[in-house]
């Protein structure tokens, strides 16, 4: 059975927001502490991809963190720093600004990626696509909701190395299942979107009325 490594991304400024995002609380806790709850049903560990200031106001959260070794380089020098410490090869990622990230969906995610694999042909723990990522409902790809695996470091690596931070120009060079959010249904009624992105005081308080 695969076993995954769980990855969260906090290192980025909150500008928007104008607070840290991380520690925003929904339905009475930190987004981060549901974040890690939920990506802890399916990973043996979980890192935090903070950045330094961040390490320690998340202590009491006791979660392993790392900080960024391309710093002020944004959200792919954050997956790529994670990558370096996570144990397994297959990597299980949600940016904190994703409040509904759940177990749920990545389930389902990997459910998809297991039959593109099977479908390729190179079914096993590391055949198939390097990456699976999400989909929203409008089309938009949301690549800080998905899977990794570790073997996409070099590439993330050289894209940094050039100065090219664009987490898009990176998906373009690796091999990519792009799984869509339309193709899901969650087994409880009103599940807010997984991939809702919570940028600016507004989307806070749009996500606080979907929480129960
Ligand atoms: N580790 C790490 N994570 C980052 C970095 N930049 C952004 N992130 C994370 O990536 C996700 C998406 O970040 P963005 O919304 O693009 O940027 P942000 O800095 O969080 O917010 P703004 O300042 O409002 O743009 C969030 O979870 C951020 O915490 C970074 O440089 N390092």
């Amino acid at each position: 059975m695969t076993r995954y490594s769980g990855i969260i991304l906090t290192g980025g400024a909150s500008r928007r927001m104008g607070t840290d995002k991380a520690l925003l609380e929904l339905g009475g806790r930190p987004v981060l502490a549901r974040l890690a709850e939920e990506l802890g049903q399916l990973a043996d560990s979980t890192i935090i991809a903070c950045g330094p200031r961040q390490r320690l106001e998340y202590g009491s959260l006791g979660l392993l963190q790392v900080t960024d070794v391309y710093p002020g380089c944004g959200p792919l020098a954050g997956l790529h720093a994670a990558l370096r410490h996570t144990r397994q090869d297959w990597n299980l990622v949600a940016a904190c600004d994703l409040p509904f990230a759940s177990a749920e969906f990545l389930r389902y995610m990997l459910t998809a990626h297991t039959e593109s694999q099977m479908n390729t042909g190179s079914p096993g723990q590391s055949g198939g696509a390097d990456a699976a990522v999400a989909v929203s409902r409008e089309g938009r790809v949301q690549p800080l909701l998905g899977l990794y695996h570790k073997r996409v470091l070099p590439v993330l690596e050289a894209a940094l190395d050039a100065g090219n931070y664009r987490f898009m120009d990176c998906l373009n060079k690796l091999d990519v299942l792009y799984v869509p959010e339309s193709g899901f249904t969650s087994a409880a009624a009103d599940t807010p979107s997984p991939v809702f992105n919570m940028n600016t005081p507004a989307d806070y308080a749009a996500a606080a009325a979907l929480v129960h």
